[in-house]
């Protein structure tokens, strides 16, 4: 039975990520959020981490110091914060860490088809659509999203998006991220659920991903759990655990 402790225990996802370690059969060691001692998971084999951006490299330094690998859904990882973790990983060459923005099926495979879709397309905008407590704006999948699209675009040689800076005195565009605009919804009643949008002369695509439910990601955490262990190192998504890679 694999020991495994969770950060975050009592948040929304934590509370859930518990329930789903028991059902699948593993030994949940400890149940850790804000303000506990974090000694209760030494002997953990893995940790998930469903915390907060602001607490979550602390907690990743302090597994990667014990030799635990890492599950981790909290967002906020920006490319200097995947560095220092590849820098940690190095000093300790045995232990995994896995990163993913989203880990329901759904919004993994809106990702792939984004990124499929982006080279066929000059405009594309980018609508996530969250509940009203959400710590991060704008959300991790939508800036995994936009990073997959703008690589695509580079790769088919595309030119910059032709109506990105157009006409926006208010900023009613919303952000942009690697040029794409991002649009971010908090709204009560909501979960998490985004739309790319593509455009071309005469024709749009919408692909639309949404979680009515944190049950949605509870499959994918298990499987991650399950696969960390024998990828030491850094992974970036579960698109290689489902062969989308
Ligand atoms: N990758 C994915 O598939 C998904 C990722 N997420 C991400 O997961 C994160 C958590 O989301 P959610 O569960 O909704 O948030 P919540 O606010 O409901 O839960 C976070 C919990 O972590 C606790 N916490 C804060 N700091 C620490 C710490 N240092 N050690 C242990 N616990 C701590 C918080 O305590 P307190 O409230 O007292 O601060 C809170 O109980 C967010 O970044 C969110 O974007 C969410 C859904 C899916
Ligand atoms: O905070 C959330 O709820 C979610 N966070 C992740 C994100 O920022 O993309 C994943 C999902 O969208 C739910």
């Amino acid at each position: 039975m694999t020991r495994v402790a969770v950060f975050g225990a009592n948040g929304k996802m934590g509370a859930e990520v518990c329930r789903a370690v028991a059902e699948a059969g593993m030994n949940l060691v400890a149940a850790i959020d804000a303000g506990d001692d974090r000694s209760a998971a030494e002997n953990a084999e893995v940790v998930v981490d469903f915390t907060h951006p602001d607490a979550v490299m602390d907690n990743l330094q302090w597994c990667i110091e014990h030799g635990i690998h890492a599950v981790v859904g909290t967002t906020g990882f920006t490319a200097e914060r995947l560095d220092q973790l590849r820098s940690q990983l190095a000093q300790h060459p045995e232990v995994g860490v896995l990163v993913a923005s989203n880990f329901s099926i759904g919004a993994v495979l809106m990702m792939h088809f984004s990124r499929i879709a982006a080279r066929y397309y000059p405009s594309v905008e980018v609508i996530e659509l969250h509940h009203p407590n959400k710590a991060d704006a704008p959300s991790g999948t939508a800036a995994t999203t936009v990073g997959k699209i703008a690589a695509a675009r580079r790769e088919a040689g595309l030119d910059a998006i032709p109506d990105a800076t157009q006409h926006d005195p208010d900023g009613a565009r919303g952000a942009q991220v690697e040029g794409i605009h991002v649009h971010a919804v908090r709204l009560s009643g909501l979960v998490a659920h985004q739309e790319v949008l593509f455009g071309a002369p005469g024709e749009t695509l919408t692909i639309r991903h949404d979680s009515m439910d944190r049950a949605s990601f509870m499959p994918g955490v298990v499987q991650a759990i399950e696969a960390v262990g024998s990828r030491p190192g850094l992974t970036l998504g579960i698109e290689g655990l489902l062969d989308l890679e």
